[in-house]
């Protein structure tokens, strides 16, 4: 035996049977699907965390419950590693293994063998801190979790009902707490304060900043935006919209990130009260998405998304490094995935390194650490800018030449405490957009300016098994089903401008096909036709075809 508390698992794991029918699976988001069915694996989850920090000496880990952008039924779980990062991919297989033994034994045994495949010290000690959305179904699968946590015996901390970059932020400041690398004080007040305080240095000496105005999905963002509004003051005035708010089923209804950027339009919440010209911005319903929008002088609804910000920023980071005399010393570069508008690629390949790869936060993460200062967005407004330990080392020991240099500097020390360096946070990058448009006196429409979105269309295809669906080159090109690919390029050549792909969903059960063209509805069309090709030649039932493919 491997000296698990056997018993009083044994006892907890039998008040959550694990629903029968239900598979489990620990994807790109952690476990996610409807609050109701995930009783059993929160308790799961909280023997999990403990296991991991134990396997980890005790540092503390994060479990956030959230389900983000999703319908608010939904409901979900994740694991936060101890530099505030994601969950390493080889403990989601794990974790998906606990979630679906069927029974009390099983799960046992699971555990048994998960114990003695790691090597597990029990005797280490166990610390988690955790976190939940404002999701009705949050608070008894917190409960279920923190069951967990007492099976196992975990030093647990309760953040309560918080944003999903605040839960990431403290536990890097509780794993740095006291070290020479200490991220900031380990609370939500440490966390605001260290955004506000580096906003306002940044800001310090420029023009009054114009109102801003929030969508918060009605989820946590806005609680959490309203603390943030207090500590910043008058140097950015916030006006909250779709607060946190009781309705049932208001969550992301209609409003927040994932409704403009998929919508490509205004929440209709927002219709009487955005002003042409102003700014406006929306988070998603965990806030770690962020995409900006204004209404132009003929009430035309214009969208800036994670591109459009990666490209402002990028290039302002590009010119401080430069003004800072770092130029060479310290390389930018931009990591994006094949959403990316084709239109935002090419404003970025030729001012600096550019890489594509394969959709999901991971990836972008760790391929922006490769560089000295890795900007990446999906364009779906998640993202951050990583500056490296050594990028960091750089700008703390070195000696600026002129009043000018020292300037840039200054602002580029100011940026890695705003910017959230453990994951994309939507507060943390609007303070980043805030900036660089005061910096450069842009308008929202000044911004927008910088290139032209390539009309595109995504649509969704529901196959009989996407499990046959396999990519190369970071997802651009089908190599399976065979034959598939050359069928799409011959469709792309007959469009001007037009570029398309086609994979899987890694969170819904469908193949997602993306197409762009110079103009909107050849976009529309070529979207259809692709999705069509796909729908056809992988054995779609012809009387269920949608009437839209063509
Ligand atoms: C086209 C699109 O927006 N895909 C999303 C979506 O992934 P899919 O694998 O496409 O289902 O959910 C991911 C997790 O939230 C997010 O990282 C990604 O950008
Ligand atoms: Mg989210």
């Amino acid at each position: 035996m491997s000296g698990l508390p056997v018993e009083a698992i044994q006892a907890l794991s039998d008040e959550y049977p694990k629903p029968v029918d239900v598979h489990f699976q620990y994807g790109t988001a952690g476990f996610r699907t409807l609050g109701a069915l995930l009783d059993s694996v929160l308790f799961r989850v909280g023997i999990l965390a403990g296991l991991r920090s134990k396997k980890l000496d005790g540092k503390v880990i994060g479990v956030m419950v959230t389900a983000s952008h999703n319908p608010e039924p939904d409901n979900g779980v994740k694991l936060v590693d101890p530099r505030g990062e994601m969950l390493e991919s080889s403990w989601e297989a794990h974790a998906t293994t606990l979630a679906n033994a069927p029974d009390t034994p099983a799960f046992l045994s699971a555990l048994e063998s998960l114990v003695k495949a790691t090597k597990i010290d029990l005797s280490k000690p166990a610390r988690v801190v955790y976190a939940r959305d404002t999701r009705p179904s949050g608070g008894a699968l917190v409960f279920a979790l923190e069951n967990g946590f007492k099976a196992i015996g975990v030093e647990a901390r309760n953040a309560g009902v918080t944003t999903t970059p605040i839960l990431h932020y403290l536990v890097k400041a509780m794993n740095t707490k006291g070290t020479k690398d200490e991220y900031g004080d380990d609370s939500e007040e440490g966390y605001m304060q260290k955004l506000s305080g580096a906003f306002k240095k940044l800001v310090a000496g420029k023009a009054p900043i114009t109102p801003l105005l929030i969508d918060c999905a009605n989820g946590v963002g806005a609680l959490a935006g309203a603390v943030l509004a207090e500590h910043l003051g008058e140097t950015l005035p916030i006006i909250l919209e779709n607060g946190a708010t009781t309705t049932p089923g208001a969550l992301n209804d209609q409003c927040g990130a994932d409704f403009v950027k998929t919508q490509q339009k205004l929440p209709p919440s927002l219709l009487s009260i955005l002003k042409p010209g102003q700014r406006a911005c929306s988070l998603d319903g965990d806030a770690d998405r962020l995409i900006y929008f204004y209404l132009d002088e003929r009430s035309q609804f214009h969208m800036l998304d994670g591109d459009k910000i990666a490209a402002l920023v990028a290039a302002f980071i590009v010119a401080l490094v430069k003004a800072a005399g770092l130029e060479g010393k310290i390389n930018v570069g931009v990591v994006q995935t094949a959403y990316a508008n084709g239109a935002s690629t090419k404003y970025l390949v030729e001012r600096l390194p550019v890489k594509c790869v394969p959709t999901g936060v991971k990836h972008l993460h760790h391929a922006a650490e490769h560089y000295d200062v890795g900007v990446y967005f999906e364009a779906n407004g998640h993202g951050t800018v990583l500056f490296s330990p050594e990028t960091q080392g750089k700008l703390a020991s070195y000696q600026p030449l002129t009043p000018a240099q020292s300037t840039a500097l200054g602002h580029l020390k100011n940026l890695v405490q705003l910017i959230n360096q453990t994951v994309g946070d939507a507060l943390s990058d609007m303070l980043l957009v805030e900036v660089v448009l005061a910096h450069k006196s842009y308008s929202a429409e000044e911004w927008d300016s910088l290139y032209s979105d390539k009309p595109n269309r995504l649509v969704k295809v529901v196959v009989r098994d996407r499990n046959i669906f396999k990519t190369e080159d970071a997802e651009r090109r089908l190599v399976s089903p065979p034959g598939l690919q050359a069928k799409i390029e011959e469709l792309v050549r007959r469009y001007n401008g037009g570029r398309s792909f086609v994979r899987p969903s890694g969170t819904e059960d469908v193949v997602r096909v993306y197409a762009e063209a110079t103009v909107k509805a050849q976009a529309d069309e070529l979207a259809f036709r692709v999705a069509g090709l796909v729908y056809d030649e992988t054995g779609g039932d012809p009387v269920k075809r949608p009437k839209e493919f063509l």
